[in-house]
């Protein structure tokens, strides 16, 4: 089991409860999608799901450890290099350059000299690039992240967790400021780049269009509760319009949705516009 979350709540400092009632559990190797509506809580629970936020109530499993208030620093540093965080805006310092932003994703896997001397001269100049390819910036290598587009520095971020190899892979909107055409591309690559070494990932979309495609389970998120849990094929008008829809019930336009509905695996795959294809 890579993820096991019973009953986990988080409450934030200043008092209001993100999350409530969590119960998920994701096996090694399998790839969900998290959706829901803005101020859900998606990014609330991959933070708690990264050790970032620790679980105000419940108990929570990563990798076969146990996380908790009494987890030792020492236990989470050594954890937290076992995962792979993709964030909406990568935490990378712009005047560094990409190829040490992307070899900063095994820092916490190197001894300290190497993790020192790889700020100083890059120490795996062929493994980044190697990543960047993947993400069709291997021109980018020497630049500086600061002349870099924010689509292009989110998927800087996504080279360096390609080159991280993490065994938990946690992404926020990892394609948000990516156009259609590349964050088709860049999701299909999580997608396998997790199937192919048999790590977790956790994604979380706003286009819930991706999420039905390229997912084979969504999990959906409302009020910092779970609204459902089922497979793609499942995910259908109702689930969506009690996800997205009014707090009165009332419906929301959800354009296209039908089409993406129709397009789960249960469906004729010929009918999947080939931009939403993930298969
Ligand atoms: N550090 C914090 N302190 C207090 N409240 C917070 C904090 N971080 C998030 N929240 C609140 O928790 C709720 C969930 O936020 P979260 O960022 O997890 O939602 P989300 O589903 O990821 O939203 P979005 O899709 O807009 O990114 C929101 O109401 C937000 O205001």
């Amino acid at each position: 089991m890579s993820l096991m979350l019973d009953d986990v709540g988080l409450t934030h400092a200043n008092g209001f409860a993100a999350l409530s009632g969590i119960k998920l559990s994701v096996n090694q190797g399998e790839s969900i999608a998290l959706i829901g509506p803005s101020g859900a809580g998606k990014t609330s629970l991959l933070n708690t799901m990264a050790t970032a936020y620790l679980p105000s109530a419940g108990r929570m499993t990563v990798l076969g450890q146990a996380v908790s208030a009494q987890s030792t620093a020492r236990e989470l540093k050594a954890l937290r290099a076992r995962i792979g965080s993709v964030h909406q805006a990568a935490p990378i310092p712009l005047r560094q350059r990409v190829v040490t932003a992307v070899l900063a994703g095994r820092l916490g896997q190197w001894p300290l000299w190497k993790a020192l001397a790889s700020l100083a001269y890059p120490q795996d100049i062929a493994g980044a690039r190697e990543a960047l390819e993947r993400v069709q910036l291997e021109d980018k290598l020497f630049a500086r992240c600061d002349q870099l587009s924010g689509g292009q520095l989110q998927r800087v971020g996504i080279a360096r967790v390609l080159y991280q190899q993490a065994e938990l892979i946690l992404a926020d909107e990892p394609v948000s400021a990516l156009d259609p055409a590349l964050s088709l591309a860049t999701v299909q690559l999580l997608v396998q780049e997790a199937a192919a070494r048999g790590a977790t990932l956790v994604a979380s979309l706003h286009a819930v269009d991706l999420a039905l495609s390229c997912f084979a389970r969504i999990v959906g998120i409302r009020d910092g509760r779970i609204a459902f849990d089922l497979p793609a094929a499942r995910v259908g008008d109702a689930q969506l319009q009690a996800l997205y829809g009014n707090a009165d019930g009332s419906a929301v336009p959800l354009p296209g949705l039908h089409s993406m509905v129709a397009a789960t695996p249960e469906a004729d795959a010929a009918a999947i516009p080939p931009v939403l294809a993930c298969r």
